[in-house]
């Protein structure tokens, strides 16, 4: 089965990501994982530290000369800003009068509500938020981006599909309604400095940003994940931990600050009538023809052959500038809690990250449907389902 792993804190000399189960032959370079990195990077409302930092790429592992062997894929990705916090972050003991001398290393004891700071102090027994933030920081987004452009090469390689993803709303801005975009739109999205399909959406996300920016506070929002093209029968019925729409809600709310994932209209097919919530099928001249696509296709845990379309939330980010109570774990007074830098809307990131975590368990359902060592074999298995498929009513 395909897994996924990774290491690394946000300060730390590098992420380290995982990949395991992936068959040889699949053409990937380091030139392919920075590019997706570089679109993690993207968007209106990031902080300071984006500008300043950048993601070094090295394949340690399970690739050779631009196509994976079928071992395990390990990929680094170095943080640059690791130079000023080499003795903090150091894996090694470090002297302590050097530590002492650094501001940086001073105790952060104020949580900040909304993030891992709290629970995580008292879960792990620490007197500092610092190693807990350490790694609930999004900045290992980055390593699932990493792991996630393999399997997204894999899925273009076997099926010729594209996993694409946009912004539908930030904060409350008025939500892109109408068509979702095809593979052919991931350009344009990307090029949108909010990552939107629209203009008045857009200008609707950029007004929130600035309103937020401008009062010291930050904002949330809700992407979309479409990929079209996929074939029937990813995932399966038989059990829960085998429904596609399970391991999809799984791997979106794994994400940092997810807080609500939507799987086709999701919420508001609850409010529908059945005769207005299903997608209704007739005979076409290439198999079953469906006018709407409500269910975002999948049908069952499995994908129906319509375009998959996944939807996840974001909470607003808690670093937030304008001060939040909290209490001092070292006093137990009142206090305000921590804000040193932040982003004030991740959004569009987040979209990005979202297209890596559908693209991983997508291909993992793909490989657990079609097998095989290599992608040829891959490819041979998939051709023989869908001849099998083809010679099936309706014809
Ligand atoms: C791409 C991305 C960037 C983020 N940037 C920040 C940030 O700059 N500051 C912050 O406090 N939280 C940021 N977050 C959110 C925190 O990582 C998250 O709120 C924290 O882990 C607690 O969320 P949880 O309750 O879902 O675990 C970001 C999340 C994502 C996905
Ligand atoms: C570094 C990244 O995101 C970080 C995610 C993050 C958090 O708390 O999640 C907090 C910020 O880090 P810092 O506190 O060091 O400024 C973000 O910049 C990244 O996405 O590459």
């Amino acid at each position: 089965m395909l897994r996924w792993i990774t290491a690394g804190e946000s300060h730390g000399p590098a992420l380290v990501s995982m990949l395991e189960g992936m068959v040889a032959g699949v053409e990937v370079t380091s030139d392919d994982i920075s590019a997706q990195l570089a679109r993690r990077r993207l968007g209106y409302g990031r902080g300071a530290r984006m500008k300043f930092e950048a993601d070094k790429v090295t394949i340690i592992g399970g690739v050779r000369h631009g196509r994976t062997l079928g071992g395990p894929v390990a990929i680094e990705v170095g943080n640059t800003e690791w130079p000023k916090w080499e003795t903090i972050m150091s894996a090694d003991p470090v002297d302590e009068a050097e530590l002492a001398g650094q501001a940086r290393n001073a105790p952060l004891t104020r949580p900040r509500p909304g993030h891992a700071d709290y629970s995580g102090m008292l879960k792990y027994g620490f007197d500092d938020a610092r190693p807990v933030l350490e790694r609930a920081s999004a900045r290992e987004t980055a390593a699932r981006v990493a792991a996630g452009t393999v399997a997204r090469q894999f899925l273009r390689q076997l099926f010729g599909v594209e996993v694409l993803s946009h912004v539908i709303s930030i904060g409350a801005s008025d939500p892109y309604v109408g068509p979702g975009p095809l593979a052919g739109d991931l350009e344009a999205i990307d090029a949108s400095p909010v990552r939107a399909f629209d203009e008045a959406a857009e200008s609707s996300m950029i007004a929130e940003i600035e309103e937020a920016k401008k009062d010291g506070d930050t904002l949330g929002g809700v992407v979309e994940v479409i990929v079209h093209g996929l074939p029937v029968g990813l995932g399966s019925f038989v059990s829960g931990a085998d429904r596609l729409d399970s391991r999809l809600a799984a791997a979106l709310m794994g994400i940092q600050a997810i807080k609500g994932v939507e799987v086709g209209d999701g919420f508001e097919t609850a409010r529908r009538r059945g005769s207005a919530a299903h997608d209704e099928m007739r005979p076409g001249p290439d198999g079953v023809l469906r006018s709407t696509n409500r269910a975002g296709g999948l049908e069952g845990g499995m994908t129906n052959g319509e375009a998959l379309r996944v939807r996840a939330a974001m909470k607003p980010i808690s670093t937030v500038p304008r001060a939040l109570s909290t209490i001092d774990m070292a006093t137990g007074e009142e206090a305000v809690a921590i804000h040193q830098r932040s982003d004030v809307c991740a959004v569009p990131a987040a979209g990005v990250v979202a297209e890596a975590m559908v693209a991983l368990v997508v291909a993992q359902a793909a490989l657990d449907k079609f097998g095989g060592d290599s992608i040829a074999e891959t490819r041979s298995n998939f051709q023989r389902y869908v001849d099998g498929i083809a010679a099936r009513p309706p014809r």
